[in-house]
């Protein structure tokens, strides 16, 4: 099909690796060996060893990982500062100091976009202070949304290959990823390079645009990569993924660890433009395990852009043949056309 030359649909699992650092691997074998014994301990008399709520263990005696069970809750003296009140560029510049950094200069001192005379400015909201997590609203136009999802919606011939869950993995992704060739999507990398302060292209893994049907999931996961596979750019210091359509429903992204202002577990809800940006690594690439998070099962039906960067060049894997360079020229026209750079 023509549409193999844009991109490709490939199978859920890629992308967001479930990873742990090395810090975690410790906390969790401690826990297991404790929960180990425990189980022993517990384990039923021969005679009654067929009952349902039997513990499902693994050859090691281990109780097997689901998961809901597998990461470990945090330290008791981490550090988290919920957002209270309203968002300035001072607190987001503040809460940003260990973090790649933005483009400040771009905003007013509440926080929206300077200057963007005939459409809806960019507006930061820091939906948490420390870890940071900011929603930058109006990111994408309705149109880009239409525009993003379509390139999605045209690959109608390859198949799906959506469950990726078993004993062995971490987390559970039912959706559908599509990855983009850079030159298919000039908006999200200018807006990207504006945003994050003329972040090198070389920086940033391909683009992602990725479809949850009903009933549909990405379960708990850190956004970091295993430490075994840094060659590559090295570290994922940030994530940003923009909403392509509005859900009331279902589909939230939910911070298993952070709290909204309410004291509630924090959830973006998907808003039609609005983008998502937190860091599942401080700028130097040490992991940052608060970062913790899920896309909720979706009812309605949910679709995303999103995109990772790196500490360093990353060169692109997917689709065949795929490169930054190839970008330049319509990532160059789609700057002057926002008015990001003059001719
Ligand atoms: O779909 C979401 O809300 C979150 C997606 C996500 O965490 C990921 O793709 O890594
Ligand atoms: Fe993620």
């Amino acid at each position: 099909s023509s549409n193999n030359e844009v991109f490709h649909r490939v199978p859920a699992f890629a992308g967001g690796f479930g990873a742990s650092s090395a810090k975690k691997s410790k906390g969790k074998k401690s826990k297991k060996k404790r929960s180990s014994i425990m189980e022993e301990m517990r384990r039923p008399a021969p005679e009654e060893s067929k009952k349902d709520d039997t513990p499902q263990l693994d050859r090691f005696g281990l109780p097997i990982r689901t998961a809901e069970n597998f990461f470990p809750p945090l330290p008791d003296d981490v550090e988290l500062v919920p957002s209270k009140g309203k968002t300035t560029i001072e607190l987001v510049q503040k809460s940003m100091s260990k973090h790649i950094s933005l483009n400040y200069d771009m905003f007013d001192d509440d926080a929206v976009e300077k200057g963007s005379d005939n459409r809806n400015p960019w507006k930061l909201n820091l939906l948490h202070q420390s870890p940071p997590v900011l929603e930058i609203e109006n990111f994408f136009t309705s149109q880009e949304c239409q525009e993003y999802k379509s390139i999605a919606q045209a690959d109608d011939v390859l198949q799906v290959d959506s469950a990726t869950f078993s004993n062995l993995a971490t987390s559970k992704r039912t959706s559908t990823t599509w990855f983009c060739n850079f030159n298919q999507v000039p908006t999200l990398l200018a807006k990207a390079k504006h945003l994050l302060n003329d972040l090198p292209l070389e920086q940033m893994e391909e683009a992602q645009i990725v479809r949850y049907k009903t009933g549909q999931e990405f379960s708990w996961h850190y956004d970091e990569i295993p430490s075994t596979q840094l060659a590559n750019g090295g570290q994922r210091i940030a994530t940003l993924l923009v909403y392509l359509n509005t859900i009331e429903n279902g589909g939230g992204t939910i911070f298993r660890d952070l709290k909204d202002a309410e004291g509630n577990e924090l959830t973006m809800r998907p808003k039609e433009g609005s983008a998502l940006l937190f860091f599942p690594t401080f700028a130097d690439g040490t992991p940052d395990d608060r970062t913790l998070h899920k896309g909720e099962v979706a009812v309605d039906e949910k679709m995303i852009a999103q995109m990772w960067i790196h500490e360093r060049k990353y060169t692109p894997v997917v689709p065949e043949g795929n490169s930054h360079e190839a970008a330049r020229d319509s990532l160059r026209s789609k700057e002057i056309e926002l008015g990001y750079i003059s001719e």
